[in-house]
């Protein structure tokens, strides 16, 4: 038998599969999906095994061997082994790599695994064959045993060893010298005859207070408890336990504990709601397509505060019912306590949770429930979209829209176009949910294949319970200028936060960061310099006092008099949080500010922390960047604010007012969720802009109207793909040329593929859109050196059947093999969300 094994160089000479012999020992335990290490030139290797076959093309002589296995259970299923060779395709990266982005960071360190007796061993022992009792002896002998060990012991057991994880009656672990093992904690196990604690408390002096609390307690509660849970509830110090467990009165040993990073915290049970009317519409649809096994993607447009998750709750029990499993996708920044607690507190154990919060080892133990299938929901942030699972039913992306789920490294995936992609392998449903979906969904909602839309749009569009929207009053922060207002609350706003704090509500004020000083702006009149070539607004950049557009490198002089209407109050346009604290400490003396930004949460549990604190209402105030927007469901949030809603607007990118309208719908969807009626100001120099002015009216329909027809003018997304390719190199001359012949011969490679496809096109007399590819640039990047390495950039617009990443993956071959000796880097993103 042979395997086609990936080894884990990410390199182009190695991205590709390798044949070895599987030797006749191992050939019980390698299966596609099985790490392996495998001799490579003088190295041992580490590798996937992706296909295993009868023979080898290979000269038998020159064929080597497989030395070992890794895992019992291999960490990829065949289907996530299929999709890292799509990926490698898609993305345009090393399969190796696809294939590590799927894995848990504690198992991509160095490591070697073992085998212990597992928590059902005994359930095993009492009904089991002679063959599981040698292998549990055998185990139990020994502790912990490598897998070489127990596969010289037992060569032929393969099947029977995996079934015996699976039923919980052995456990894979690893052995390591290093952090990501197994956590232990010290354990007190009360003794049997309960009674003799009794004596103990007649044994002990007077004064002993506190160790009798201990053992009392212990005789009310015969089970083990942990040492650190014990400490908390009495408030006793170790020192007091140890002493009496020293005493001999009962045992306290260290034991294994999965590192729940929720252990301890109890879920309130949740029973399913009665829907309303609009959520049992698209309840119903989406459970007959999961009850039916048929492959379909929703796009669910629900407002802000319509209930999605009720609705996602409801249909993955109809998924769990089926015996299938389920993964919810939500951002990082919403993966707070409370989203995870209504998943919990519905399904309780059956639900994983995987973020980057997470330390390597809780990671790995939440990934373990999955392999070892004692969990049958995952929710997590982006890469979670990669659990192993068999069988699965339903996957979720809630805020479908976010461009968190498009990773910006390599491979440089979104998260959405996997979840399709899995999804048709396992004739799977898919649900996108946002109150603001992305343009991309919505226009495959409207592009029909076979006579079916690509997604169906489902429409939720009242909140629960008949509560209103909040109402959104635009503020034109020019007449403020013009009034004499020259602070960055407006007086409405001002007036607004006054009241608030007199009627002890609260207020979530928003300022956007991102784009901080970078564009240049007329306070008086709202001029904003753009590209006259591309339609969007051109960056500032300090250093040689030059506006520039990234699209095209179009360049031009930093002025000071407004060419619009001469006034001198033209600048680069920016505040920070820090300053509109300050401010407001100013005007409104004893104020109680909560500040959110990337400065006061890097601490790990610090956003939880102050979002509590803000439910608690310690705080008037929670002032922050994107991470108040989204989310947050707190009862006395009557008022939110948006300091400036142009900072994004006027970002050099293409999707700045599609992101704007985003934004605003977002925050204002965190006023007046419940009772009370909630009021939003949006301050902006450019209150006309229809982003702006649609939001204020809750209307997404006419936005993305407005927004695709000049998307298709201009031929940006969703009606051309982007892919963006990125050159570096150390030396500004010899990168421009390298750029440029790369551009060229992609151009010439693009001729040829588009001419062949057009023809064919013109001869079945069909063509829906004829294919069209252009190369734009190069072009020095926006972020134009890091780290010293000088950066150019082209970007690549299509349409129709162009197999674009495999023309640029071609065009990228033939650039290595001309300058192997030169050190040009090529990086290649397909659907980039930002062109940086
Ligand atoms: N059928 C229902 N009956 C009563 N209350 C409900 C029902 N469905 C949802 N709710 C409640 O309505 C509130 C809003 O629901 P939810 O948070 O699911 O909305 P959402 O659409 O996810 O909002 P957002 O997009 O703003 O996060 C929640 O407090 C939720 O418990
Ligand atoms: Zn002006
Ligand atoms: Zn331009």
């Amino acid at each position: 038998m042979y395997a086609k094994v990936i080894v884990d160089v990410p390199a182009k000479q190695t991205n590709r599969a390798f044949d070895y012999v599987v030797p006749l020992p191992l050939r019980k335990w390698v299966e596609v999906g099985s790490r392996v290490g495998v001799p490579f030139g003088p190295r041992v290797l580490q590798g996937f095994v992706v296909e295993l076959q009868e023979e080898s093309s290979v000269d038998p002589k020159r064929v080597k061997a497989i030395q070992h296995v890794m895992d019992v259970v291999p960490p990829l299923t065949p289907e996530l082994v299929g999709l890292g060779r799509w990926m490698s395709g898609m993305y345009l990266c090393h399969e190796v790599t696809a294939l590590q982005a799927m894995l848990p960071g504690a198992l991509k360190a160095k490591y070697e695994r073992g085998i212990q007796i597992g928590d059902h061993a005994g359930e095993q022992a009492r009904t089991a064959l002679p063959d599981v009792l040698d292998i549990l002896e055998f185990v139990r002998l020994k502790g912990t045993v490598g897998m070489e060990a127990l596969m010289e012991r037992f060569p032929n057991e393969g099947l029977l060893v995996k079934q015996l994880i699976e039923s919980g009656a052995l456990s894979e672990v690893q052995i390591v010298k290093d952090r990501m093992n197994t956590k232990k904690a010290l354990t007190i196990f009360p003794p049997e005859q309960i009674g003799v604690l009794e004596d103990a408390v007649q044994e002990l002096s007077v004064r002993a207070v506190k160790q009798k609390e201990v053992l009392r307690f212990l005789m009310d509660h015969p089970v083990p408890i942990r040492l650190a849970e014990l400490m908390d509830k009495l408030q006793v110090g170790a020192g007091t336990v140890k002493s009496l467990s020293d005493k001999g009165w009962f045992e306290l040993r260290e034991v294994e504990v999965g590192r729940d990073p929720y252990a301890g915290r109890t879920f309130l049970r949740t029973k399913p709601l009665p829907l309303t009317d609009e959520q049992d519409h698209v309840f119903q649809e989406i459970q007959s397509a999961v009850a039916a096994h048929r492959h379909e993607v929703f796009l669910l447009q629900g407002v802000t505060g319509s209930g999605k998750t009720e609705v996602y709750l409801q249909s993955i029990q109809e998924c769990l019912d089926q015996g299938r499993e389920a993964i919810v996708l939500v951002p990082e920044i919403s993966l707070t306590p409370q989203m995870v607690e209504r998943f919990k507190g519905r399904f309780g154990d059956l639900v994983a949770v995987l973020h980057s919060r997470l330390s390597n080892g809780e990671r790995y133990d939440e990934w373990r429930k999955i392999t070892r299938r004692q969990v049958k929901v995952v929710i997590g942030a982006r890469s979670a979209i990669f659990a192993p699972f068999t069988r699965i039913g339903l996957i979720i992306i809630d805020e479908e829209h976010e461009s968190s789920y498009k990773q910006e490294e390599s491979p440089k995936y979104h998260a959405r176009e996997i979840a399709v992609q899995r999804a048709l392998q396992h004739q799977a449903v898919v649900v996108l949910g946002s109150a603001t979906p992305s343009l991309e969904s919505i226009q495959r909602t409207r592009s029909y294949r076979g006579g079916k839309p690509s997604y169906r749009l489902l429409l939720m569009q009242q909140r629960v319970a008949g509560r209103p929207m909040p109402k959104v009053h635009i503020v034109d922060m020019r007449e403020e200028l013009k009034g004499g207002n020259r602070s960055m609350f407006s007086r409405p706003l001002y007036k607004a936060i006054e009241e608030r704090l007199h009627k002890k509500e609260q207020t979530v004020l928003l300022l956007n960061r991102r784009g901080y000083a970078t564009f240049v702006m007329c306070r008086t009149c709202g001029f904003v310099s753009t590209c006259p070539h591309c339609d969007i607004s051109l960056t500032y950049h300090q250093s040689s006092r030059m506006l520039r557009c990234h699209y095209c490198g179009y360049a031009e002089r930093e002025v000071s008099q407004c060419p619009s209407c001469s006034s001198e109050h033209i600048r680069h346009f920016g505040t920070g949080t820090q300053r509109v604290e300050e401010e407001l400490g100013k005007l409104f003396p004893g104020i109680r500010v909560i500040r959110m930004d990337v400065d006061t949460t890097t601490e790990k549990g610090s956003h939880e922390k102050w979002l509590t604190m803000f439910r608690e209402k310690q705080a008037d105030v929670l002032l922050g960047t994107q991470m108040v927007a989204k989310g947050l469901d707190f009862p006395d949030v009557t008022l939110v604010g948006v300091i400036a809603a142009d900072t994004v607007l006027n970002l050099p990118d293409f999707r700045s007012a599609e992101r704007t309208f985003q934004l605003l719908t977002q925050v204002a969807g965190r006023a007046g969720r419940h009772e009370k009626l909630g009021e939003v100001f949006v301050q902006t120099y450019t209150p006309e802009h229809y982003s702006v002015q649609c939001a204020s009216r809750h209307d997404f329909g006419g936005f993305a109207n407005h927004e695709l027809d000049i998307r298709a003018t201009l031929g940006y997304p969703p009606f051309q793909r982007l892919i963006l390719i990125t050159f570096s190199h150390e030396e500004l001359p010899l990168l421009v040329k390298s750029a440029e012949a790369f551009v060229t011969r992609l151009k010439e490679l693009a001729a040829d593929q588009l001419r062949s496809e057009n023809d064919l096109f013109s001869a079945v007399e069909q063509t829906p859109e004829p294919a069209h590819m252009e190369v734009l640039g190069p072009v020095a990047s926006p972020i134009s050196r890091i780290k010293d390495r000088y950066r150019f950039q082209c970007v690549v617009k299509y349409r129709g059947n162009v197999q674009a990443s495999q023309l640029i993956g071609s065009a990228v071959s033939w650039f290595e093999e001309r300058s192997s000796k030169e050190k040009l880097q090529i990086s290649v993103d397909v659907d980039p969300q930002y062109l940086m």
